[in-house]
């Protein structure tokens, strides 16, 4: 076995925050190791979470567009488009971004193990690489971002080719004419928007009794709405009693006795934390049920010296929050003052796509917060007239008497990027808070962002009335 010391901290995982974590930590004068068990880095976002799934969305939204357009209609048709090309490309934007963040290791100095690590004791951990060889590593600290994978109930044969994942959807060798999809949570809804994009037709299969119940009430409505008018089939309200699958096909077996069948079914209720055999019993740590770690506001688990950030710690389990949790995790390490990833925006890449932060009006109405309403709907902008995307509306939540906003609420085209306009104004402090914002500052046009004006004006008339 090879034996190194001197390590000031060890990262297992190289996803958003295992990444942010070895970069900050490098910055800071660590001498820094991380360890990947997959042939490239980045991560499961990188592989098969984030990246691939936007990739092919934005595939699918140029096929839509394409078909909106009467100079372009007709060039191009849907159905005819096989998945396995989709992937092709997906496969570009992966191997680039793979590149992109394997050079930040090379620059920050970092150095990367490709293998399996599993922590030994609070300073030690073992690396098995993939060429048979063992690494003993000592060091300071110890950071667990071993990101999650989808969670595979027993009763389900996920080894059947025809029953799916979000991972293996991505290796699906054939275009479904009819797909089942079974979880209709972010990751649910979202491929929903890319299958029926493409003109499959989708049952898209929710437990609960309405889609994305987190969301704003119109806009998860306004969400159901469109996925059914692009041909897809929203059964809420639902639990699965059996899968069983054949060579033609698979049989969803819901419990109110329905039977759906399709070609194929993707499985998308829920992830779990990858914490198994990674040595937690040889540290006194012990996972939840769903394999998340327990951490502080240092992001410290029970063991002084091991860390854990990531989707391995649960909430919010997202690419965009593990980022700031890893950065903010090794500052902590490195003796910086102490972050929390806090006031996290929603950005669901749905078709159209939707983005929120702050609160909705069903939580200020129960907390008597004294609030109105800023709607700009989109048909009725420059900017969405002149592309064709008049879906959507962007709705301010603002304090009816500080003029404070609470919330900004969005659906509709470049929905994920105007959110931050608002984001900005909502974390300013005291009195720069302000609804004000948008109506004394001029913004270009035509523009998205122009929402920003017509809703506060909106507003603003509202509460003069
Ligand atoms: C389909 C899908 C779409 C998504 N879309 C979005 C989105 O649009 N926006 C967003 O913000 N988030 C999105 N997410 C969530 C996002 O991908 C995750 O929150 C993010 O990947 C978590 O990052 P992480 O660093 O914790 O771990 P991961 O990205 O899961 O990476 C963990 C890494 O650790 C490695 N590893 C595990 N165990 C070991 C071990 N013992 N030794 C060595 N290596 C190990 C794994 O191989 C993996 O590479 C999506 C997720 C999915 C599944
Ligand atoms: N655009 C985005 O931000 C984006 C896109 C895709 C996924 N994601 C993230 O990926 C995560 C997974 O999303 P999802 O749609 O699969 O599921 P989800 O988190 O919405 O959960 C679906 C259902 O599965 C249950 N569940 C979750 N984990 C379980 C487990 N380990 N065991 C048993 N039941 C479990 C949940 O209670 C829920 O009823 C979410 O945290 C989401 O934030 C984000």
């Amino acid at each position: 076995m090879d034996i190194s010391a001197g390590w000031g901290l060890v990262v297992i995982g190289s996803g958003p925050a295992g990444e942010a974590a070895a970069m900050q930590a490098a910055k800071k004068d660590l001498k820094v190791a991380i360890i990947e068990e997959q042939s490239s880095l980045g991560g499961n976002c990188t592989h098969w979470g984030t990246i691939p799934s936007k990739a092919l969305r934005h595939q699918v939204r140029q096929v839509i567009r394409t078909q909106r357009n009467p100079l372009l209609r007709g060039i191009l048709k849907p159905r005819e488009i096989r998945w396995q090309d989709l992937i092709a490309r997906t496969r570009e934007v992966i191997d680039s971004q793979v590149q992109v963040r394997t050079d930040f290791y090379v620059r920050n100095r970092v150095t990367v193990f490709a293998g399996r690590g599993e922590i030994l004791s609070p300073n030690e951990v073992r690396v098995d690489d993939h060429e048979g060889r063992q690494h003993l590593l000592k060091t300071d600290n110890i950071l667990v971002a071993t990101g999650s994978r989808p969670y595979h109930p027993e009763d389900v044969d996920f080894s059947h080719p025809r029953i799916y994942d979000s991972d293996t959807i991505l290796t699906m060798d054939h275009t479904p004419r009819h797909i089942l999809i079974y979880g209709a949570g972010v990751i649910g809804s979202e491929y929903a928007c890319i299958f029926t994009g493409l003109g499959i037709r989708v049952d898209l299969v929710n437990s609960r009794e309405h889609l994305l119940d987190f969301l704003d009430t119109e806009i998860s409505d306004a969400l159901s709405y469109h996925l059914r008018e692009q041909g897809c089939t929203i059964r809420q309200g639902e639990h699965y009693k059996r899968v069983t699958a054949d060579d033609d096909g698979v049989t969803l077996e819901l419990e109110s006795g329905k039977k759906l069948r399709a070609d194929a079914l993707l499985w998308c209720n829920g992830r779990s934390g990858n914490t198994q055999n990674i040595g937690l019993e040889n540290v006194d740590v012990k996972a939840n049920d769903r394999g998340q770690l327990k951490v502080n506001e240092r992001y410290q688990t029970e063991t002084d010296n091991l860390y854990a950030v990531g989707d391995v710690v649960g909430w919010p389990s997202l690419a965009s929050a593990s980022y700031d949790q890893g950065r903010f995790c090794a500052a902590a390490i490195a003796g910086d003052e102490v972050r929390q990833v806090t006031d996290v925006p929603t950005g669901i890449y749905t078709i159209p796509g939707i983005s929120s932060v702050g609160r909705t009006e069903q939580e200020l109405t129960e907390a008597k917060v004294p609030y109105d309403v800023g709607q700009a709907f989109f048909k009725n902008l420059a900017r969405a007239q002149i592309t064709g995307e008049r879906v959507g509306m962007l709705k301010i939540l603002f304090h009816r008497e500080t003029l404070a906003v609470l919330g900004i609420h969005c659906f509709g085209y470049q929905a994920m990027e105007i959110v931050h306009v608002g984001q900005a104004i909502m974390r300013q402090p005291g009195e720069n808070n302000t609804l004000e914002y948008f109506i004394d500052t001029t913004f270009n046009y035509p523009t998205m962002a122009e929402a920003y004006r017509v809703a506060a004006i909106n507003g603003i008339n509202r509460i003069k009335r």
